[in-house]
């Protein structure tokens, strides 16, 4: 145990990331499974800039070795998995729903069946606003969790922030009232305005930096919102505290992402405080609901320069948890101006 605590001190402090003797012991874990960097990550669950250090620590220690672009245990690792007694990873995920609960059937499928085809054309995720969408059957699992929590049918819907198509999902669906979007990026503006007068879907898109107060009109407007913004305090702020701002009353829904990957549990601990101070409860939170296409500027991201393999990502590694929150009487949402970094924290590492 003592070495863990050790290596766990010394990651903590060349990376400002809180590290624990089970952050540890999560990326020993991760690595009896597989020797490719992303999967280790994906699997230990902890901050990327962190299982970076953990790794680069325990080969200075002689207990993984990195032979080409691969992480293995040494000798001595094998050793010490074996003193400590440290287990692999066994899921138990339903094959059936892939872990989200809901399935896509019914009207909901023949409208997925045209997203597929839609979403084709979509403009590549860009750096320039850390976006990385979800596959397109993820967005749609998101419509039908929120159908099945009611939160669409007959009511006013705006999407905060969209490189993941929510809106061109929910109007194909045609449950929602109405279907607003405000995004910073052109591009996607321009796409989901020409998909919505070629299929008759009435979006109203409208390009908006979210790091600006709300137009007038959607503040207090709206039952449900979706966002998934970048994973820093202030970006949780701007986007969710924006998305509360847009609704109209008490009881009323909200969904977004938050993921390990660049967020430790301590991080999430801020998050969540923020949450309920805005008067919100949490009603649920379905781990790895959230699963991003792989970005092709990965290079770029800072996440690169800290991996100890060069191994470009092949499968899909980066995934969150989906938050579903409700407001409560006393809740208030957030309209000010944000000035300063939204993107960048010590644990963040696709920026
Ligand atoms: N930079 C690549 C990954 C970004 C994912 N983030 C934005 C996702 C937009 N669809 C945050 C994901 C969790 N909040």
């Amino acid at each position: 145990m003592e070495i863990l605590k050790q290596i766990a001190q010394e990651a903590e402090k060349n990376t400002q990331v809180p590290a624990y003797p089970r952050s540890v012991e999560k990326v020993i874990a991760a690595v009896i499974s597989t020797p490719n960097f992303w999967k280790v990550v994906d699997l230990s669950d902890e901050p990327l800039p962190l299982v970076a250090e953990i790794l680069k620590l325990l080969n200075k220690h002689g207990l993984v070795v990195f032979e080409g672009n691969q992480i293995l245990l040494t000798e001595a690792g094998n050793e010490l998995v074996k003193k400590l007694g440290i287990e692999t990873f066994v899921s138990h995920r339903c094959s059936c729903c892939n872990g989200r609960g809901v399935v896509i059937e019914g009207s909901l499928k023949e409208a997925f069946e045209k997203f597929l085809k839609i979403q084709e054309k979509r403009p590549p995720a860009i750096h320039q606003y850390d976006q990385g969408f979800v596959t397109p059957e993820n967005t749609f699992a998101r419509v039908a969790l929120a159908d099945d929590r009611g939160d669409l049918r007959g009511k006013n819907v705006i999407v905060l922030g969209d490189d993941d198509l929510m809106s061109i999902a929910l109007a194909l669906s045609g449950l929602p009232k109405k279907v607003t979007i405000l995004e910073i990026d052109e591009r996607l503006v321009n796409f989901i305005k020409e998909v919505s007068n070629e299929y008759n879907l009435n979006i109203d898109a409208r390009v908006h930096d979210l790091r600006q107060p709300l137009p007038e009109d959607v503040v207090g407007a709206y039952d449900t919102f979706f966002t998934d913004p970048p994973e820093t305090v202030e970006a949780i702020k701007a986007f969710v505290g924006r998305g509360v701002a847009t609704l109209k009353s008490e009881r009323c829904a909200g969904y977004f992402g938050v993921t390990r990957r660049e967020s430790s549990l301590d991080k999430w601990r801020r998050i969540q405080k923020v949450l309920l101070e805005m008067g919100l409860v949490i009603t649920d939170l379905l781990h790895n609901f959230n699963e991003y296409v792989n970005w092709d500027y990965y290079e770029d991201m800072r996440g690169w320069q800290l991996t100890p393999v060069k191994e470009p990502p092949k499968d899909i590694w980066y995934k969150s948890t989906q938050f579903r929150v409700e407001t409560v009487r006393g809740f208030k949402g957030f309209n000010d101006p944000i000035v300063g970094d939204i993107y960048n924290d010590a644990e963040s590492s696709t920026t």
